[in-house]
């Protein structure tokens, strides 16, 4: 059996978020429509680092593909990523794995591309003010996501350590606070991408009619939006029975699920008008 491997470069040099977007636009509509076989992931506790194996399998008959993603997620990590990933692809007639390639690119830009659907759904075209909280791998690829479709006036950074999210705003032409309050409050658009498991955004800090792209906290008793926040905002998801077994921002808050974006874009759901929406991303 020879199995390829494609390598990060490769894969680099081909994924644009220009493709990728549309793409996971489908990918999200498929999944909502059933055409896509995707059980909520396998996760196997690390507990003495706090982190976790996540096993990730997905089939689509439509586009003859059958693989599996492993990704760990090891938040105490310094010298390497937090976030490591590999992707299997098996043959979908044979059963024969044919290819295995590097999977942190495709988590890194996937994510991003998903909340910029989300953010294309539920924002028009036209937010000027974008506030990113964390300053890690995502917080980057969500900066190239979103200015790839939005041209932001303005562009706000918060991290827990105040030279960290000075080193991305410089990196970005951003402007970095020490207070996430100051950060997000003349936002139109929201990223929470930290790997904190309590709390990072209030309620009271968000303009009403933002948009909130909810990105860590993926496990039931980790959170990083205020239950506050998550009760009064039109919550959609990427898989709503993910979001019920995974999220503890769903989950402790009792929020309601109003919908999956795949819904949205089904035109199963419709889009709701001037309330602060949030997208709690949990990965596919
Ligand atoms: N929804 C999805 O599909 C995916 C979600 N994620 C999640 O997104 C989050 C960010 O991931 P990466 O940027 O790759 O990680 P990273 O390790 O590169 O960055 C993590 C960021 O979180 C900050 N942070 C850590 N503990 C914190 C705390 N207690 N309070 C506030 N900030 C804190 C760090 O300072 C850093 O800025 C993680 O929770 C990760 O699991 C990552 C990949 C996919
Ligand atoms: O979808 C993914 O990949 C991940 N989701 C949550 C955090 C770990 C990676």
């Amino acid at each position: 059996m020879a199995l390829t491997w494609i390598s990060r470069e490769e894969i680099k040099n081909v994924l644009t978020y220009e493709r990728l977007i549309p793409e996971m636009e489908t990918a999200l509509a498929q999944f909502s429509n059933g055409s896509v076989v995707q059980p909520v992931r396998t996760i196997v506790p690390v507990s003495k680092v706090n982190g976790f194996l996540g096993v990730m399998p997905a089939y689509s008959q439509e586009q003859g593909a059958l693989a599996t993603k492993l990704v760990t997620f090891f938040p105490n990590n310094k010298d390497v990523p937090t976030h490591n990933a590999i992707i299997v692809m098996f043959n979908p007639d044979s059963g024969v794995p044919e290819l295995l390639m590097d999977g942190d690119v495709i988590t890194t830009m996937r994510t991003a591309a998903v909340s910029a659907v989300a953010t294309k759904l539920f924002c028009g075209d036209d937010p000027q003010v974008l506030a990113i909280l964390g300053s890690g791998v995502q917080a980057r690829s969500h900066f190239h996501a979103l200015t790839s479709l939005f041209s932001f006036k303005k562009i706000n950074v918060w991290s827990k350590t105040l030279s960290n999210a000075q080193k991305l705003a410089d990196e970005i032409n951003g402007t970095a606070y020490d207070s996430a309050e100051m950060a997000v409050r003349d936002a139109d658009v929201i990223v929470t991408v930290t790997s904190s498991s309590v709390p990072v955004l209030k309620k009271d800090w968000v303009k009403p009619g933002a948009h909130i792209n909810a990105v860590g906290a993926c496990r039931p008793d980790w959170q990083e939006i205020d239950p506050a926040l998550m009760t009064s905002a039109v919550v959609f998801v990427d898989s709503r029975t993910a979001a019920c077994q995974e999220s503890g921002d769903v989950i402790l808050s009792g929020a309601e699920v109003y919908a999956e974006l795949g819904e949205v874009i089904n035109n199963v759901k419709d889009k709701p008008k001037g309330e602060t929406t949030l997208f709690k991303s949990l990965g596919r």
